[in-house]
């Protein structure tokens, strides 16, 4: 077993948490990368790294991070962009850390909503299915995200997971048929408790009337594991984070838990349930265990047994609040049913609201995600949610608050320091650097404060702060422009002689600055930290093989020949802008009003 991994109940040898891991052993006849990608996807493709050991070592365990499967009731919002960005500025943290990343987002496909949906659409649910399915993906395209598993439960290799699952689960003796009445919220597909409910007997989250419901079902005996999650619960705080929804799902647990059915009579869009053909399987029931028959390559057998065997368990499941129960409590007791590892971590994380209330797809109160990609651009989008909700907690969103925190941080702490300091060292230095970073931060307490930032945003990024790794790697720009401003290099370039020299290492000491920034913000900002270190005379390609190491103090070297300066981030111009704009012409206010657009050297 590996350490800190709770792994519950006698598995059978092959099923058990190590044994997958020698899965990914590398084909040693590929040339590296062909190899790597092979081995992990194509994301691994051209980072020109191979992760079989020479001693023949079993490669260490992958870090496998999930999104829910999105359900196609509709197409995407920004509440299924937001944990989906969130998940790839982990992945692209983890990438950074040099671990094998299999990062795994899909969509949930069946069940009676999507019928629903399908038929008011006029579409058979395959197509339907088809074409929202396809619209997650161009969304996830638009938004830099870099998965490397989608997985679709309308997928053959699935649907043969599923069967091999439910069996695993039947051999327990884990499943019976029963009578069940109960009252049902149909967005949710899931019975509720009449006391969770509110007036009318409406569901908290889609505030519709449940219905009441007879149904003769399959069962799944949850209570038999009332204990076990006990004991996962207490001996694992980190299963469920943040800690807050550690007491809620505790609380759940300690209420006693209720058998739930698996099975539905009335819903044909759905994976049969092995010998019952006129029953489908529940969608909670089907969707969960794509997390394991995503590791699945495509064309390769498809069983359980080898999807486990790819990578499980996974490292974190991020998910919003709304499906904590399914995810800490239904998922692991199913697990431990079948005789497989439950995963490292569940985290959920708060709403992003409007109006106080949820955005969500069956309330129709969403905002496009789309819409703000074209025209705000994807970093912004990315910076943003990031940035201002703090994660696990709820947001609401505001466009005014929107441009004023992506403006100031974006364009002015960042993009405008960039600018100006490439202007200057264009117009004193050939765009050349003269110093190799080390030498000219000699003594230099800003390079301490630097790297002591970088290693709290490091620790922040690990413990799933995303806000405040944002916020710290924010201080270092604004310690980078304090200090430009305090040395003021322009005046000292035209003294000549030795302040002439101190200017040419100051700019040194801030385009380091600037790239280490670029490094550290990457995983929330990939495109505006690729811009930037291009910027620095980079080529893309070493970007891309870049690590957290790699933030070190140092990079930059004498002699290293900067690019033209042109800002690499826009401005979002408002209309009090355009104002300003044109009242300031005349003045001297016009030549301060550009500069903080990143439009002119200082
Ligand atoms: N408002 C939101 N804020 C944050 N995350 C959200 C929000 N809405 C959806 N999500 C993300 O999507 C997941 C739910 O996916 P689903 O496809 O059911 O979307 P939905 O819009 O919540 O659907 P519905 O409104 O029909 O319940 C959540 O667990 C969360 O990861």
């Amino acid at each position: 077993m590996a350490a800190g991994r709770a792994f519950l109940r006698a598995a059978p040898s092959s099923l058990a948490a190590g044994a997958g891991r020698f899965a990914f052993a590398c084909p040693t006849a590929l040339p590296l990368t062909a190899a790597a990608a092979a081995a992990t996807g194509p994301h691994r493709r051209g980072r020109g790294r191979c992760y079989c050991s020479a001693s023949d070592a079993p490669p260490p365990p992958p870090y496998v991070l999930t999104t829910p499967l999105y359900y196609v009731n509709a197409p995407p919002h920004m509440g299924s962009a937001y944990t989906t960005i969130a998940a790839d500025a982990i992945a692209r943290f983890q990438r950074l850390l040099d671990k094998r990343v299999v990062f795994i987002t899909g969509t949930d496909e069946h069940g009676e909503k999507i019928a629903t949906s399908a038929e008011a659409c006029g579409r058979n649910p395959k197509d339907h299915c088809d074409t929202i399915s396809n619209s997650y993906k161009m969304l996830w395209a638009d938004l830099d995200i870099e998965y490397d598993k989608f997985i679709r439960t309308t997928d053959r290799k699935h649907e043969a997971v599923v069967n091999d699952f439910y069996s695993r689960v039947l051999d327990s003796g884990d499943i019976y048929r029963a009578d069940y009445e109960g009252l049902y919220c149909v967005s949710c597909e899931e019975y509720k408790d009449e006391k969770e409910l509110g007036e009318n007997k409406c569901c908290p989250v889609h505030l519709k009337p449940c219905v009441p419901r007879k149904e003769d079902n399959y069962f799944f005996a949850l209570s038999k594991y009332q204990h076990q999650l006990e004991d996962l619960l207490t001996k694992n705080p980190n299963f469920v984070r943040p800690s807050h929804r550690l007491n809620e799902v505790q609380g759940w647990v300690k209420s006693g838990l209720r058998d739930f059915s698996i099975s539905r009579a009335s819903v044909e869009w759905g994976i049969p349930v092995p010998n019952d053909t006129k029953q489908t399987i529940y969608v909670w029931f089907d969707a969960l265990l794509g997390y394991i028959s995503a590791l699945l390559d495509d064309g390769e057998k498809a069983s359980l047994q080898q999807a486990v065997e790819r990578g499980w368990p996974a490292s974190l499941h991020l998910i919003g609040k709304d499906i904590l129960r399914f995810h800490a409590v239904y998922w692991p007791a199913m697990l431990m049913s079948a005789g497989i590892s439950v995963p490292d971590a569940v985290f959920g994380h708060g709403f992003l609201t409007k109006d106080g209330m949820k955005m969500g797809k069956s309330l129709g109160n969403t905002l496009e995600p789309k819409d703000l990609v074209n025209r705000f651009g994807v970093d912004s989008v990315r910076y943003f949610f990031l940035r201002e909700v703090e994660f696990g907690n709820d947001g609401d969103y505001s466009e005014e608050r929107f441009i004023n925190i992506v403006n100031a941080h974006l364009a002015n702490t960042i993009g405008n320091l960039l600018n100006r300091t490439l202007g200057l060292l264009k117009k004193n230095c050939k765009s050349t650097l003269a110093f190799d970073s080390i030498a000219a931060a000699d003594g230099i307490s800003l390079k301490d404060n630097v790297e002591n930032l970088v290693d709290k945003a490091k620790d922040q990024f690990e413990n799933l702060l995303l806000s405040s790794a944002c916020e710290t790697l924010m201080e270092i720009g604004n310690l980078g422009n304090l200090y430009i401003d305090e040395q003021a290099p322009w005046s000292c370039f035209k003294q000549g002689g030795e302040s002439a020299e101190k200017a040419a290492k100051d700019l040194v000491i801030i385009l380091e600055t600037m790239r280490i920034i670029a490094i550290a913000l990457s995983p929330i900002t990939p495109s505006l930290s690729l811009r930037i270190y291009t910027q620095l005379g980079f080529t893309e390609d070493q970007f891309r093989t870049l690590r957290w190491e790699d933030t070190k103090w140092g990079g930059l070297k004498a002699g290293q020949v900067m690019m033209e300066p042109k800002p690499v981030f826009a401005r979002i111009e408002t209309e009090t802008d355009e104002k300003d704009q044109s009242s300031s012409k005349a003045t001297k206010g016009g030549k301060k009003k550009a500069r903080s657009q990143g439009l002119v050297e200082a």
